[in-house]
């Protein structure tokens, strides 16, 4: 869709999709090319009441400016006196969350599928000095093949420009500020163990009665795991080396991306990843 100045008029709406954070998403037909997209609404004033303007603002740019195929598309977006309005893609199998939940939990192929697919979108918005922090199966669609789509950037920041900082000498970067710098990237390797873990025995690793108790289990890599379902040794072998305390000893995404678990069980269906390596 050419960037140009869009309004309500061009959409035709369909049904609503669903209720996001801060308004709802529906169905809409661009009329002209009768493309069709998700219309997500945004109301003003809850932006303005949790003074998320910033970081609407931030999301807003960041996924215009992202092209892979496992990140939704932002191809757009304009406002009246009362809304936002994103002109997103469509993605027509919805929350990963639902068929996680549909089936308890994933068949191996799947859940390496998944985690392949998440490794290369990761790596493309790494390269971008993109970090998504909030990688969870609700921010996760599915398109009409099945495919996995990376969706809601509301919590992702720009890195910033650190990375040509680091380029130069180390020198005067004190040890923090290089280990934060670390951790912010590897936050997101953290997160795809979890997923991993969630995908294949239907519940994340670390999950407890209370909050207290989930951020205790976290902070000691408190894992195990269960005896059901049937896991292979190599999926456990993956999830262990992803979910380690020292973010600069977790998997790199190349890494997984190269790890036995995913080159055994990944369909790399969209794309030639398996030339690159
Ligand atoms: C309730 O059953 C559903 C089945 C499929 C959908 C498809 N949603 N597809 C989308 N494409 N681009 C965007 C953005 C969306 C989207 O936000 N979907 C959405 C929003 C809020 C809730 C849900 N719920 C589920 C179950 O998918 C989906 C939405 C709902």
């Amino acid at each position: 869709i050419p960037r140009r100045q869009w309004s309500l008029q061009d959409f035709e709406i369909g049904k609503p999709l669903g209720k996001g954070k801060f308004g709802r998403v529906y169905l809409a037909r661009e009329v002209k090319s009768k493309y069709i997209v998700a219309l997500k609404v945004i109301f003003k004033e809850q932006i303005e009441k949790y003074r998320l303007h910033h970081q609407l603002r931030r999301e807003m740019e960041i996924q215009t400016g992202l092209r892979h195929p496992n990140v939704l598309r932002l191809y757009g977006w304009f406002h009246d006196n009362e809304r936002i309005y994103l002109i997103l893609e469509y993605a027509h199998g919805g929350e990963l969350y639902r068929e996680l939940r549909k089936s308890g939990y994933l068949s191996e192929k799947r859940a390496a599928t998944y985690i392949a697919s998440l490794a290369q979108a990761l790596a493309y918005c790494h390269e971008k000095d993109v970090i998504h922090r909030d990688i969870k199966p609700e921010n996760l669609l599915l398109d009409h093949e099945g495919r996995l789509k990376i969706a809601d950037f509301g919590w992702s920041v720009q890195s910033r420009s650190k990375r040509h900082t680091m380029c130069g000498t180390l020198d005067y970067l004190a040890p923090e500020m290089v280990e934060n710098k670390a951790h912010d990237y590897a936050v997101d390797n953290w997160t795809l163990g979890v997923l991993c873990y969630e995908f294949l025995y239907g519940v994340p690793p670390f999950e407890a009665e209370s909050q207290t108790d989930t951020f205790r289990r976290i902070m000691k890599v408190d894992l195990s795991f269960p005896s059901t379902p049937q896991v292979s040794a190599e999926a456990k072998n993956l999830i262990s080396r992803l979910l380690v305390k020292d973010s600069s000893k977790r998997l790199s995404l190349q890494k997984i991306m190269e790890h036995p678990w995913i080159m055994k069980n990944a369909d790399f269906m969209d794309t030639c990843s398996k030339l690159q390596l």
